[in-house]
């Protein structure tokens, strides 16, 4: 089992980043994913920042999108991060945050296809080959080839793709070296692996990471682990489809309440809704022995990668060190 850990650099700041990864690098945690929003601040200079200060980690965006970024800028970033970090860089591209990209005037058609041709593209660029002409739908590049940096080894830049959907789930299994799936419950991967597993067997792929991009909140103290863990379990069950909830055999008209009081910012109100059943559906919370147990229950469900997410626990600095206990 390898581990990682999530930052969103929108509530900490990057000194803040960089300090939690070389406490993580020191806890043995393997791999840093910054998120990607373009209300945050930008994983790119970030990671930049992280692989100047780690020796170790491996770190990368979990995750960039293709209509935010082209590939070739995607290719040339990660390429860049991994001359700076001598090689550590690994870059998580999904689909896009489909509700914030129209945001920025994005409409985000045909999110699927998109994804699979910038993966195509990024690793073409980022193996030195010259990307001519090629119809295709959305990067149909002329001569594009990376130039001035320091390409890495054989193996390239390992691509994981975010993934919830089947449909992206199966581009993962066909395209990635591995997937950052949104989820915390065993339920969830029972669903998702069989389809990643089909497609790594159709392009006869030996070696997969399937990573829990996980909500985790750690505590010694269990009712503080649950009470941080609430508006998270809240955004990830208002966020849900129905099948979804059902999977996990939610209340659907307490969720609905959640919805509600989340669009008024009630959190006060969210906090009073949030069961036990929406935490053990989307987070992995409570304390050092129970976190110890969720990772059991992960790596049975067949998960090679845990990635401890936000928001950590009441303190994450703590969480951390609670972390390095129980790996
Ligand atoms: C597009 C969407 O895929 P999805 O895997 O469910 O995407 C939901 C999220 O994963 C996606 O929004 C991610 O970008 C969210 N996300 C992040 N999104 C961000 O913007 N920033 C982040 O930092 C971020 C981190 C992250 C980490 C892990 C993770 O799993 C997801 C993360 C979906 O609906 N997929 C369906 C298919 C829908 C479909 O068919 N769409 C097309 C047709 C098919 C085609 O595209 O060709 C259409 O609409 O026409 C499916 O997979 O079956």
């Amino acid at each position: 089992m390898t581990y990682g850990i999530e930052f969103v650099p929108g509530n900490v700041n990057v000194k803040q980043v960089v300090n939690y990864c070389k406490l993580a690098e020191s806890k043995d945690i393997d791999y840093a994913w910054i998120t990607n929003h373009y209300n945050n601040r930008h994983c790119y200079p970030v990671l930049t920042a992280v692989a100047q200060a780690t020796t170790t980690l491996k770190m990368g965006p979990g995750i960039m999108n293709s209509f935010t970024d082209t590939p070739a800028g995607m290719a040339s970033f990660a390429c860049t991060l991994n001359e700076i970090s001598d090689g550590r860089a690994v870059l998580g591209i999904g689909p896009g945050d489909l509700s914030t990209l129209p945001k920025l005037a994005i409409d985000p058609v045909k999110p699927v296809a998109r994804l699979g041709e910038a993966i195509d593209q990024i690793r073409a660029l980022c193996s030195g080959a010259e990307v001519k002409k090629s119809g295709l739908q959305f990067f149909d590049y002329d001569g594009a080839k990376l130039t001035g940096v320091t390409l890495p080894g054989k193996k390239g830049i390992p691509v994981y793709v975010g993934a919830q959907g089947p449909k992206v789930l199966e581009l993962a299994g066909l395209k990635g070296d591995g997937a950052l799936i949104n989820a915390s419950n065993p339920k969830d991967f029972d669903v998702a692996i069989p389809i990643i597993k089909a497609a790594t067997e159709k392009v006869g792929k030996k070696n997969f990471d399937v990573g829990a991009y996980t909500a985790l909140s750690i505590d010694k103290d269990e009712k503080k682990a649950k009470k941080a863990a609430k508006i998270v379990a809240a955004f990830i069950a208002a966020g849900s489809p129905e099948a979804l909830l059902q999977r996990h055999g939610l209340d659907l008209a307490n969720v609905a309440k959640i919805k509600d009081a989340l669009a008024r910012f009630d959190f006060g109100a969210v906090g009073g809704l949030v069961t036990d059943k929406e935490i053990e559906a989307f987070t992995i919370c409570g304390t050092p022995d129970i976190i110890r147990q969720k990772c059991e229950d992960l790596t049975k469900a067949g998960v090679t990668q845990i990635i401890f997410g936000s928001p950590l626990g009441p303190d994450m600095t703590n969480s951390i060190r609670l972390l390095g206990k129980i790996m």
